[in-house]
């Protein structure tokens, strides 16, 4: 049988955790044929990321109609878009095709090492030109203090980053609350203005979380694929990423990757 497709929008990770690499395991991981359109080759490890060079927008945008003309695109989701310039023209290009999939937007800014994945100016195009398009974006605790201002640091905080973050136009937000220190539980929040859901998960203890949004925003991308609501990708997403958290693994000097390996024994 046919499976169901997902494109990935993003960077390479030469480290293979995060970026399309992380998107592609998670893709094939939870049964969807994965399609890629590369912005960036990132050179990273476990201990950073020590540069990278984009891609030239024509080149990110002709990979986008090459897969969607001719196999179909049943979601999509943006990682590293790495600068303004590419983030304009993939949003052009989703309107040509005339976005008929879902979209989930991870509004990537940095890598969890705190290096810069984006050009200057690149988030707030993210901001104005793909947030509005999207079905779904998924900010980690960084992005969104970066986007808004909103330092979260409790249920109110996140309830009210969610409200301002939707003031920018995507159907839904989910605020990620894996960087919130000092909690036993990891508690998602998912909005779309009128539902408040909280996703509620143990805290696992581990240096290895790189991929760990990536992961997560595939995992909601596969299931949106395959024809899940925005709700039920989201719960399913999360359950994913759990398991990977738990079964993560040391991998360099620094910081391991999360890992779906245990779909292998399913
Ligand atoms: N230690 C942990 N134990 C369990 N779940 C976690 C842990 N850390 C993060 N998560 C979950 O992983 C997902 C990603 O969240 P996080 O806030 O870490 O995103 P991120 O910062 O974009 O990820 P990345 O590490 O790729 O930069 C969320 O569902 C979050 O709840
Ligand atoms: C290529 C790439 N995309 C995203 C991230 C964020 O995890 C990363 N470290 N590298």
């Amino acid at each position: 049988m046919t499976p169901h497709t997902a494109l990935t929008i993003a960077g390479s990770d030469s480290g293979g955790g995060a970026g399309i690499q992380a998107d592609l395991r998670t893709f094939f991981a939870n049964g969807v044929h994965g399609l890629v359109a590369l912005t960036a080759v990132t050179v990273q490890n476990s201990l950073g990321v020590q540069g990278f060079t984009e891609i030239p927008a024509d080149v990110v945008c002709a990979q986008i109609k090459a897969v969607a003309s001719d196999m179909g695109v049943d979601a999509a989701k943006t990682g590293m878009l790495a600068t303004a310039e590419i983030i304009r023209s993939v949003a052009k290009t989703l309107d040509e095709l005339g976005l008929d999939f879902p979209l989930v937007v991870d509004p990537v800014a940095a890598s969890m090492t705190g290096h810069s994945l984006l050009r200057e100016d690149a988030l707030e195009a993210i901001r104005t030109e793909l947030f509005p398009r999207a079905t779904l974006i998924t900010p980690n605790l960084d992005e969104v203090r970066l986007l808004t201002g909103v330092s979260v640091t409790d249920a109110a905080t996140q309830r009210a980053a969610a409200e301002a973050l939707l003031e920018f136009g995507s159907r839904w937000v989910l605020v990620k609350g894996g960087h919130m220190l000092g909690t036993s539980e990891c508690v998602d929040l998912l909005s779309d203005g009128r539902e408040f859901l909280e996703l509620s998960g143990p805290r696992y203890i581990t240096e290895n979380t790189h991929g760990g949004g990536d992961t997560l925003a595939s995992a909601i991308t596969a299931e949106l694929a395959k024809g899940a609501s925005v709700p039920d990708a989201v719960a399913a997403g999360k359950k994913f990423i759990e398991r990977c958290v738990a079964e993560s693994y040391s991998l360099g000097k620094g910081v391991g990757p999360v890992s779906p390996f245990w779909v292998l024994d399913r």
